[in-house]
């Protein structure tokens, strides 16, 4: 297999010769489900309940979930959008969690050649979840093949692309969906002028919450600061006000531990109780229509709305769609501009600046805000 290494430094992707994408992972069959739940959960203090009733959320989906069939559309879309642009730069693809794992994805980066790999993960958002957990999982991988150093990787090296939540492209991909929903709900019979815009996001426990404060702003502040932008545009869109909140959902944990909230479901009993009857959902802490959205939302949201007697329709996600794909293979150029020490302007919409692009030290710290002593890559710290 030839090695596809940039022929020259004037390559708009140099000094990278690979593209890492790099997801959760779902299971593909039901004998996948157990152990991809142990690979999720391993030592996070998930009660036993709470697994067998998300175990039961793949079954009902035949153990299958559309993860994996959806980040391969993406990585289709990115060669597409490479390809088009003339950018020469092989697509890499491993998951956290299921195959093929990010020690397949390290293997297949050296059989290409790859020498310095930039990661595009596959959360817009910054917490412990979106960022710290896959620097930290590119770490231990690389330890465990004896190829972490004192100062990062002894073998392919890593950068990460920022956290993309205030990016251009991932704002319209919403936006352009939201409008789509809006006439979705009106083709349903309800009323646009009338509806609440819902952003949802999965919940994450309060203290990774106040972990996740990294420079600029908490996980819960970035999808507000997001949401701001999207319903005012949906608005000029649509000619009318967007009257928005934000909802959360996949709550997990023990129930004496706080999560963020509320719930999607208890917030659409809420707009009921208050006279609201029609609703559009975003689920904008999501990239992809993955198990979260099919289940969490469009089974179970839809089915409280519908009991509530609420008309409520699920807007899509990013997908790949093309302001999103473009806008990614955009960040990658800033990423690849940024390591080879030029100006660069890094593109943001709202009132927040553009993250990181190497991670601070203490960044995203483990869910409890305690330092986990797991090393991390694509930062200044190794280990904090
Ligand atoms: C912020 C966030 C995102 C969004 C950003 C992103 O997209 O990365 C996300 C995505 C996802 N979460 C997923 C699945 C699961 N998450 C779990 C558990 C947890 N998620 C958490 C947070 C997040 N998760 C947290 C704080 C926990 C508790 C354990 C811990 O502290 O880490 C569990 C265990 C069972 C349960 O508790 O639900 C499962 C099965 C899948 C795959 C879906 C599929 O298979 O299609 C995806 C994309
Ligand atoms: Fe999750």
């Amino acid at each position: 297999m030839p090695a596809n290494i940039p022929q020259s430094a004037a390559h708009a992707a140099a000094p990278y010769d690979a593209l890492l994408l790099y997801s959760f992972g779902g299971p593909n069959k039901p004998e996948d489900v157990v152990p991809f739940l142990r690979n999720v959960t391993a030592g996070k203090g998930i009660p036993d309940e709470r697994l067998e009733e998300v175990g039961e959320h793949y079954y009902g989906f035949g153990g299958k979930s559309p993860i994996n069939e959806q980040n391969l559309a993406l990585k289709a879309a990115l060669e597409a959008e490479l390809a088009e642009r003339n950018i020469d730069l092989p697509v890499v693809w491993g998951n956290r969690n299921w195959e093929p794992y990010t020690n397949d994805a390290v293997d297949e980066l050296e059989k290409i050649g790859a020498q310095r790999a930039v990661a595009l993960v596959t959360s817009a958002f910054s917490s412990y979840s979106g960022c710290r957990q896959y620097r930290e999982d590119l770490a231990v991988t690389l330890d465990e093949r004896g190829q972490l150093g004192p100062d990062g990787s002894t073998g392919v090296q890593f950068d990460k692309i920022r956290s993309y939540f205030n990016h251009p492209g991932f704002a319209e991909a919403n936006v352009d969906a939201v409008v789509e929903a809006y006439a979705d709900l009106e083709a349903n019979g309800g009323s646009g002028a009338a509806a609440r815009l819902v952003f949802v996001t999965h919940s994450i426990p309060d203290t990774m919450e106040a972990a996740s404060r990294v420079s600029h702003a908490t996980y819960s502040q970035q999808h507000l600061d997001l949401a701001q932008v999207v319903a005012a545009r949906v608005a000029e869109r649509l000619g009318h006000e967007v009257p928005w909140d934000l909802a959360y959902c996949s709550r997990s944990g023990p129930p004496s531990q706080p999560w963020l909230e509320p719930d999607v479901n208890d917030h659409l009993e809420a707009l009921a109780a208050d006279g609201v009857r029609d609703v559009v959902l975003s689920p904008i802490g999501f990239i992809s229509d993955h198990m979260e959205v099919a289940y969490d939302l469009d089974t179970e949201a839809l089915a409280t709305a519908k009991e509530l007697g609420v008309t409520a329709v699920r807007a899509g996600t990013v997908g790949t769609r093309a302001p999103f794909v473009r806008g990614l293979v955009d960040l990658l150029l800033e990423r690849a501009a940024l390591a080879r020490d030029e100006p660069v302007t890094e593109a943001t919409v709202g009132s927040l600046p553009a993250f990181r692009s190497v991670c601070a030290p203490g960044c995203c710290l483990r869910r409890d805000g305690e330092p986990s002593g797991i090393p991390a890559l694509c930062g200044t710290d190794l280990n904090s």
